[in-house]
């Protein structure tokens, strides 16, 4: 984020995307597009971060693109998150944490994102594999879609459900002495508005970094990045897919649009 500036961007192949782009709505399009975007920005951008849905749609062909996604963000010196936003009982976590923060696993990615819905601590396995590994994890705390609201605003006897994704976090990290960032990150929409004041959630205590989707076509701008984030502003990575994509194919265009992304982060994050 210091080096390249605190935007990642998304590889979504979209099935407009790839029409766009000029290509077929298959694997061998999968492919071409993927690495294309990778060899476009890889060593350029703080953080790629493929969607693994429009991988799966390709089936068992589309899950080895995304192996060879990962392995070139890897060879680019790029970190990649992968945004699978798993969540389940703690002994089916174990497999998923095997899946995607051991080293050597074939879809091994720097972090992922994880759905806390079964429990914070039904994380566990993940959230262990990824400290143990230099690696990291994204909890979905407050989502960019307006329906997260109905579940992730509730109120029970701990507390606002986004302010126990908050707490659970920031008791993570706490743990993490000396690293800048801890490894357990949230995910917080750069669309929430005035959610984070209203819930009073505390996110510079969190003390990890805050992935920030909802830039570019969901509409959210510097301003947004600025109302939602606060004194919380240095830990932003803001996330934005088609609003780079669209610039596609061309590489330098590409680039263009991720250049544009990042000065308008730096000013809605600065100081
Ligand atoms: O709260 C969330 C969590 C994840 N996402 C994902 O980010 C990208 C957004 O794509 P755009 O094209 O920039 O809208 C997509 O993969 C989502 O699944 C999110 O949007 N909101």
């Amino acid at each position: 984020m210091t080096q390249h500036g605190p935007v990642c961007v998304g590889i979504d192949p979209h099935p407009a995307l790839l029409a766009q782009w000029g290509l077929a709505d298959d694997v061998d399009g999968l492919r071409r597009f993927s690495l294309g975007v990778v060899e476009a920005l890889g060593g350029r951008v703080a953080a790629l971060k493929p969607q693994s849905a429009f991988f799966e749609r390709h089936g068992s062909r589309g899950i080895a693109v995304l192996e060879e996604v990962l392995a070139a963000a890897r060879d680019a010196g790029t970190l990649s998150v992968l945004d699978v936003k798993r969540g389940d009982i703690g002994s089916t976590m174990a497999g998923y944490a095997d899946a995607y923060l051991r080293d050597g696993a074939p879809l091994a990615a720097d972090a992922v994102t994880l759905s806390p819905y079964l429990g914070f601590e039904s994380l566990r396995p993940a959230l262990d594999a990824a400290g143990a590994g230099g690696r990291g994890v994204f909890v979905l705390a407050l989502t960019s879609n307006p329906e997260g609201a109905q579940v992730q605003h509730a109120f029970g006897v701990e507390g606002s459900v986004a302010g126990q994704m908050v707490a659970g976090a920031r008791a993570e990290n706490a743990a993490d002495d000396g690293a800048p960032l801890g490894s357990v990150g949230l995910v917080v929409g750069a669309t929430v508005g005035a959610a984070v004041r209203d819930l009073n959630l505390d996110l510079a205590a969190v003390h990890g970094p805050l992935l920030a989707p909802g830039v570019g076509a969901q509409g959210a701008g510097a301003a947004e990045l600025a109302e939602v984030f606060g004194e919380a502003r240095s830990q932003v990575l803001a996330s934005t897919s088609r609003g780079v994509l669209r610039g596609g194919p061309d590489a330098a265009a590409l680039r263009g649009a991720l250049a544009q992304a990042v000065d308008q982060a730096r000013a809605a994050l600065a100081g």
